[in-house]
């Protein structure tokens, strides 16, 4: 980690520690003071993006419907499959909470930060204790794009949206399957709201 000046915040960002085992006594080790912010979008649509991103660079893997169960005809959810696997939200929380405080965690909700990026924003930095910087001035909604680009980039003053893989079309998916799989996700969704004390609305 860079070294931080009393008036700083050192950000740093890796989708993987979420669901990485040895991750949060790493990080408690290293400071107990860390906030944790955690973007988390229905597991579901989630499953079928992580899906379409690996599609993309290796375009010989099974199909979806085929990854996703070890079993279909019972339902039998493969939750060895990281798509899948990253998804129980309420299965990795539990691993932090053992060493941090939910009052220490923020979590973003994906479609939020989609459908109002400044208002997701603005909690961001209400929970890291910091003035509201970065407001709705700095959206815009790109419609070429079909997501909300920053206003500016600071290098060179231009708009910036994000790349092209990110908010790619997604892979079709069979509607029976993503039916299952959202009977499969639901009480690990009920309890995730439980323990955060947050309705994320993925129904
Ligand atoms: N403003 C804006 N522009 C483009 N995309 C946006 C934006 N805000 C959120 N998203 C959603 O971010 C999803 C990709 O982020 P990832 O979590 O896959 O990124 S990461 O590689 O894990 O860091 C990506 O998922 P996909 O749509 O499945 O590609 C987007 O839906």
């Amino acid at each position: 980690m860079p070294r931080t000046l009393d008036s700083q915040i050192t950000v740093e960002k890796t989708p993987s520690y979420f669901v990485t085992k040895e991750a949060p006594r790493r990080i408690f080790n290293m400071s107990r003071d860390t906030k944790l912010i955690v973007v988390v979008r229905n597991p579901v649509t989630r499953a079928i993006s992580d899906y379409t991103q690996t599609l993309s660079k290796k375009p010989d893997i099974p199909t979806f419907e085929g990854l996703s169960f070890r079993n279909r005809t019972l339902g039998l959810v493969d939750t060895s499959w990281n798509a899948i696997r990253i998804g129980m939200y309420a299965v990795h929380l539990e691993s932090w909470l053992q060493y941090f405080p939910l009052s220490q965690i923020h979590f973003v909700s994906g479609e939020k930060l989609i459908t109002d990026p400044a208002g997701e924003m603005g909690k961001v930095q209400d929970f890291l204790g910091i003035k509201r910087v970065i407001t709705d001035k700095h959206f815009y909604f790109n419609k070429t794009k079909g997501f909300p680009c920053l206003k500016k980039s600071e290098s060179s003053g231009l708009p910036r949206c994000l790349g092209k893989s990110k908010g790619r079309t997604h892979v079709q998916i069979d509607p029976e399957v993503i039916e299952q799989l959202r009977d499969f996700y639901r009480p690990y969704n009920i309890k995730f709201y439980e323990t955060v004390g947050q309705d994320f609305r993925w129904e």
